[in-house]
């Protein structure tokens, strides 16, 4: 669910590392219980852009509130409401899991409020991120996923109003993803958490995401529901069919009226049918490809085309 509350609003953001552009003029806002999933290529700077709202980066130039404050002078009962999820976490090898928790969620507590009680419960927090059987181990012990889902717990120790995860499920194993999306669906079912994470794995945002942002060449070139974005790609839908032993593919915004037509003109000929839909990937690859082409693909694509193979 969402309300109409503005939790991060970036207007004409831009980043520039020496003589390069990396963030051009990137706008974009979430609201209060959103899921956003921020997508784009290696080097896009999705890193860069979450690094600027949490603070941890100093921008160029452009307008970022996050939580209603400039994270740029974000003070400590500001940084209380984050949680930030990075690549990897330093290295607390010889403390316990639930230790370490604990430690960590008692800096949250003066930050507590009738509404929000900081910090979760360290044992109930391990729980939810399946580190039951690893409470009272060194974090060294962990294995990799294990040490991924400790670096989640530790993003949310403080009950965090707003959580930015970087890759979040990288490294994990799929019954460990499988959990970190139940944790997250957990986590915005009331519908105040409001979160923001980048991934690789398109499958993940399209389960997760309420909104997907793409960035590429340095701006949100797409902005909208897995759904909404399959529209703005002309040709969404692939007809495949035989007809006389011959293959036959077309890229159809009108599938229903195609295969209509082609029963109504061949009968029983035609053979084989299939209607496959946009993937997010089709969809993201399409509009990636359009924004480094700099063509419209779309109107391209939209052509009729029936190809013999
Ligand atoms: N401190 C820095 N100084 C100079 N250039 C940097 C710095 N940090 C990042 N960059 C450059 O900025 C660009 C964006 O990097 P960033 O890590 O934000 O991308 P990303 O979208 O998160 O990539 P990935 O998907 O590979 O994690 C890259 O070309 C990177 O080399």
């Amino acid at each position: 669910m969402t309300t109409s509350e503005v939790v991060v609003d970036v207007d004409g953001l831009r980043m520039r590392y020496g003589t390069t552009d990396v963030l051009r003029d990137v706008n974009f806002r979430a609201h209060q219980g959103e899921v956003l999933c921020l997508l784009g290529p290696n080097g896009a700077g999705k890193t860069t852009s979450i690094e600027i709202m949490e603070g941890f980066r100093m921008r160029s130039a452009g307008r970022v509130e996050v939580l209603g404050t400039d994270p740029a002078h974000g003070d400590e009962p500001w940084r209380a409401r984050v949680g930030i999820v990075l690549q990897s976490w330093r290295d607390h090898g010889k403390w316990r899991v639930r230790q370490l928790l604990e430690h960590l969620g008692s800096y949250y507590a003066a930050y507590s409020t009738e509404s929000i009680k900081r910090p979760w419960d360290a044992s109930q927090l391990v729980a939810a991120v399946g580190l039951t059987e690893q409470a009272d181990k060194k974090v060294r012990m962990l294995s990799g996923g294990q040490r991924r889902r400790l670096d989640v717990a530790i993003g949310l120790v403080g009950r965090p109003e707003l959580v930015f995860l970087d890759e979040p499920t990288a490294g994990l194993d799929p019954v460990a993803r499988r959990g970190f999306h139940e944790l997250i669906e957990g986590l915005t079912d009331e519908g105040e958490t409001t979160i923001l994470l980048t991934t690789h794995d398109l499958s993940e945002a399209e389960k997760l995401a309420d909104r997907i942002l793409v960035l590429d060449g340095g701006r949100i070139i797409a902005d909208g529901t897995a759904a909404e974005l399959a529209r703005q790609i002309a040709g969404q839908d692939e007809v495949r069919w035989t007809r006389d032993g011959q293959s036959f593919r077309q890229s159809t915004t009108e599938s229903t009226r195609l295969v209509f037509d082609l029963f109504k003109q061949h009968g029983e000929a035609i053979e084989n049918l299939e209607v496959r839909r946009a993937s997010l990937e089709d969809t993201y690859l399409s509009l990636v490809h359009q924004a480094e082409s700099g063509t419209n693909e779309a109107a391209e694509t939209n052509k009729a085309e029936e190809v013999a193979r």
